[in-house]
Order: C-alpha cells, then sequence, then structure tokens
C-alpha cells in the first residue's frame, strides 16, 4: 500500500487487543504503524501477522544491539515477516551495521533498515553521564555519518538535529523523529521534542507519534489536529 504520510503511529499497548483496537480506528493508507519492545515482547509475530493483515506497514522498533552474526540474524527475522522498517543501535559499531546490511541483501530482502543514534529522551547531562563527551547533536550527527557509510538508510534521531543530518547525509537518508509534540501535548519522557510541523521543516521525513495520540482523550481528534497541523 502506498502510504502518502510522514506519520508512523506507535502503538505501545501493553496487549494485541488494545493495540488492534487503536489500529482498527486508523486508515492503513493515512499512516504507518510501530510496534515497540512491550508490544511485540507480549504478543510476538502475531501482532505483525495481525497488522499486516489489514494492511499497515509496519516500523519494528526493536533496536537490536548485539555482535554482528547475532544480529544479522535478528533482522533478517524481522525482514522475513514482511515488516517495512526494522532498527538496529548504530552505537553498535560499523562491523555491525554492515553485517546487517549485507544480510539483507544477500537474502534480497527490501526491509528499510535504519539506526537508533541518541535517543530522544536523553539531554545532554544524561549523555555525559553515560561517557559520551560529545553533545547530543555532535554525536547524532557523528553516528549518522557512520550509519550511511555502513549502508543504512536512514537513522532514528530527534527532529532537532534533522537539519544538519540533512546537510550531511543528504535528503534521501531517512530521518525517523520520535519526541514530537504538538502543542496540545505532555512532554512526558522525552527530551528532545519538536512540533510536527516544526519537525517536518527541518527535513524530518517521518514523525513517530505515541501518546499525544494513544493517550488522548479522543486519539482520532489528535491525530486530526496532526494531520491539519502537516497540511
Ligand atoms: O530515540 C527514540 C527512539 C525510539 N523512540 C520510540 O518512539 C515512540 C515515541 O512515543 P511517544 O509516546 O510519542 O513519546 C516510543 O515508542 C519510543 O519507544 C523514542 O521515543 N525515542
Amino acid at each position: 500500500m502506498a502510504v502518502n504520510s510522514p506519520l508512523i503511529i506507535a502503538l505501545d499497548y501493553p496487549s494485541l487487543d488494545a493495540a488492534l483496537c487503536m489500529a482498527d480506528q486508523l486508515d492503513p493508507a493515512q499512516c504507518r504503524v510501530k510496534v515497540g519492545k512491550e508490544l511485540f515482547t507480549r504478543s510476538g509475530p502475531a501482532v505483525l501477522e495481525a497488522l499486516h493483515g489489514r494492511g499497515f506497514e509496519v516500523f519494528l522498533d526493536l533496536k537490536f544491539h548485539d555482535i554482528p552474526n547475532t544480529l544479522a540474524g535478528a533482522v533478517q527475522a524481522a525482514a522475513e515477516q514482511g515488516v517495512w522498517m526494522v532498527n538496529v543501535h548504530a552505537s553498535g559499531g560499523r562491523r555491525m551495521m554492515e553485517a546487517a546490511v549485507e544480510r539483507l541483501q544477500s537474502h534480497r530482502l527490501s526491509t528499510h533498515l535504519i539506526a537508533v543514534t541518541v535517543l530522544t529522551s536523553l539531554s545532554a547531562e544524561e549523555l555525559h553521564e553515560t561517557g559520551v563527551s560529545a553533545s547530543p547533536g555532535e554525536q547524532v550527527e557523528h553516528l549518522a555519518r557512520l550509519a550511511r557509510q555502513s549502508g543504512l538508510h536512514g537513522v532514528v534521531c530527534s527532529a532537532q538535529e534533522s537539519a544538519a543530518i540533512r546537510q550531511s547525509c543528504g535528503d534521501d537518508f531517512l530521518k525517523v523523529t520520535p519526541g514530537i509534540r504538538p502543542a496540545f501535548a505532555t512532554v512526558d519522557d522525552q527530551q528532545r521534542i519538536m512540533t510536527p510541523a516544526a519537525a517536518m521543516q527541518a527535513g524530518s521525513t517521518h514523525l513517530v507519534v505515541g501518546r499525544p495520540v494513544t493517550q488522548a482523550e479522543d486519539p482520532m481528534a489528535a491525530l486530526a489536529a496532526i494531520v491539519a497541523e502537516l497540511s
């Protein structure tokens, strides 16, 4: 299905039923959906089958991070389940990322492979606490370049870094940005945030939106407000 929207709705729910209840209110021609660690750990591949059966393109957000051989196997397993996009941590290094790219290519799997740079929930102070002396912006850009050199299709970053990555890695390199917060939403545990319209202006190619829609009193009204902001 051709999806003519940058929106990816994060189905962060504790059960398959709850996730499908939200999915059934969404139009697979108008947005993609994201399955993360909680939902996948609870429901397993059944959630992918159910969402694919409803016509959705699925971003499997399991943020793989392991030795090259193990990680390549996990990426292959995800791609063979037909997901549109899967991700790994760029901090796993060049050899790990290249192993995943090679595995997809050798099996002719066309799933988009992207790398998480610096989690959008991390502030500069928290990043420094992990032993990284660079600022979030510097570290994101460093890891984005590494991901691009390793053959990946793009990165997960905050929209605050999209413009710099567009400059260094180009328009075609995907900038998938969580931490999207419309003016009406609460910040929650995110740190590096941006509104939907500002994120698109900055060069994000995809906007990941979870709680501003899924925890809203009226999720469909919240989604409509975001769509209106983007049009
Ligand atoms: O750096 C990252 C990487 C992934 N995420 C995921 O995106 C969504 C954001 O949800 P909100 O409710 O809109 O905050 C969530 O599934 C995260 O696991 C991220 O936020 N930051």
